[in-house]
């Protein structure tokens, strides 16, 4: 079993900030668990609305309590009018990641949460509405049309690719989809749900809590960085040109992004998972070549650096393969962790004390102000 991570130094690496019962990561330097379950687990035999149950209830659903709750879920799936007309506002030229956060924020003028009470219905609300929040301004914006954001699909990730293509996805797709949103449901005290948890603790609204996070997910150091591994990896032309690759940025000093961890030691537990979909896509796609620069690069990184993919750097080529515009990566993974952060939200309220922790001052002597006219 692998050793876990020495945690020191800066980015109040290896504080305990609080406590969780949602998930644990990297316990012996590599696992993931949701409310007990390991996470390969729950993406062998789970779809997302079970997982997003599990997390937000405390339990795995019964068959009955799935099927009422996957009902619920699709009957939210329509936008208000005015959100679609903000929608409409926003040019082509945003970032997605900029789209949802201002699609969550109108959604909280709209239907504001009055009272803790509406809480699970708000985030129900939020889970139905945020795919059709950003496929709505994706197919306004880039393709002129202005689509019907209700449909049918019985998943989450079905109904995303269903109005981002404009047809079902195949059964494939929908199962990627569903492990994708398994995968990146909840991560304990990463930077967009610590970003959450602060702003929970003085008791602001949910729509706030999450309009904060998706800003936190956006940075290339955390969410963004499927986005930046998708750009690194087109642009390499085969295996050994992404070797070379590699080799000039390491020794350039830079950052490759889809590598390393804060928390694990020696692997994400959940880049086994996707690199098998990858796989599988690419096999289905008759195109391995990203694939195969992927398993290059993983390889070139260990061997250099003894750094390991994390969660994002197979999503880029599985995500590719399905047709998904690059930029659209980190809102799905919003899509997704958007139960995480409500359960730490849910969770914080439940037992609260303000997060507001302690700074070293490194500032300058106490002095005087001096007249204007003397400076
Ligand atoms: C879903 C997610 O959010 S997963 C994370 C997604 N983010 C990325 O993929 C961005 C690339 N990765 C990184 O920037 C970092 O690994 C982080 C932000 C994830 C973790 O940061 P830290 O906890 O500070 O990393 P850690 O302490 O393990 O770094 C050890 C050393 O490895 C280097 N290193 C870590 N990751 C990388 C990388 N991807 N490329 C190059 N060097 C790296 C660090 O610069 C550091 O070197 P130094 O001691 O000379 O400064
Ligand atoms: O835990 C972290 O620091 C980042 C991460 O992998 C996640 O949020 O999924």
């Amino acid at each position: 079993m692998a050793e876990a991570k020495q945690l020191s130094g800066a980015g109040l690496r290896g504080q305990v900030a609080g406590k969780t019962a949602l998930s644990t990561v990297g316990k012996s330097g590599s696992g993931l668990t949701y409310r007990g379950y390991d996470v390969k687990d729950l993406a062998n035999n789970c779809i997302f609305e079970e997982v997003a149950y599990l997390i937000l209830k405390g339990e795995l659903p019964t068959q009955a309590e799935l099927s009422d709750y996957q009902t619920k879920l699709k009957a939210m799936r329509g936008l208000p009018q005015a959100l679609k007309e903000v929608l409409e506002r926003i040019p082509a030229t945003a970032h997605p990641m900029d789209v949802i956060r201002t699609g969550c924020s109108v959604l909280g003028n709209l239907e504001t949460e009055e009272s803790f009470d509406q809480q699970q219905d708000m985030t129900d609300r939020m889970l139905a509405a945020f795919p059709s929040i950003i496929n709505y301004w994706y197919r306004f914006s880039h393709d002129g049309v202005r689509i019907e954001t209700e449909t049918d699909d019985d998943t989450i990730g079905a109904h995303f690719l269903h109005l981002l293509h404009g047809k079902k996805p195949s059964a494939l797709h929908e199962q990627v989809m569903n492990v994708s949103l398994i995968l990146y449901a909840e991560h304990e005290f990463n930077a967009s749900t610590f970003t959450a948890r602060v702003c929970a603790s003085t008791l602001s609204d949910i729509h706030s809590c999450v309009t904060a996070a998706i800003g936190s997910l956006r940075g290339p150091l955390h969410g963004g960085a499927n986005e930046a591994a998708m750009e690194l990896i087109e642009g390499m032309q085969n295996p050994d040109h992404a070797e070379e690759t590699l080799l000039g940025m390491l020794s350039r000093k830079e950052k490759i992004m889809g590598f390393g961890h804060a928390i694990y030691s020696v692997s994400d537990p959940r880049n086994d998972i996707i690199k098998v979909w990858s796989e599988k896509l690419a096999q289905e796609n008759g195109n391995s070549s990203l694939y195969d620069i992927s398993v290059r690069c993983e390889a070139v990184m260990w061997r250099e650096k003894k750094l390991f993919c994390n969660a994002d750097f197979f999503h880029a080529s599985a995500y590719n393969y399905m047709g998904i515009p690059t930029k659209l990566f980190t809102p799905i993974f919003v899509c997704s962790r958007l139960t995480g952060w409500a359960a730490h939200v849910m969770e914080q309220r439940a037992d609260n004390r303000i997060i507001r922790p302690s700074a070293d001052y490194v500032g300058v002597e106490p002095r005087s102000v001096p007249a204007i006219s003397a400076r």
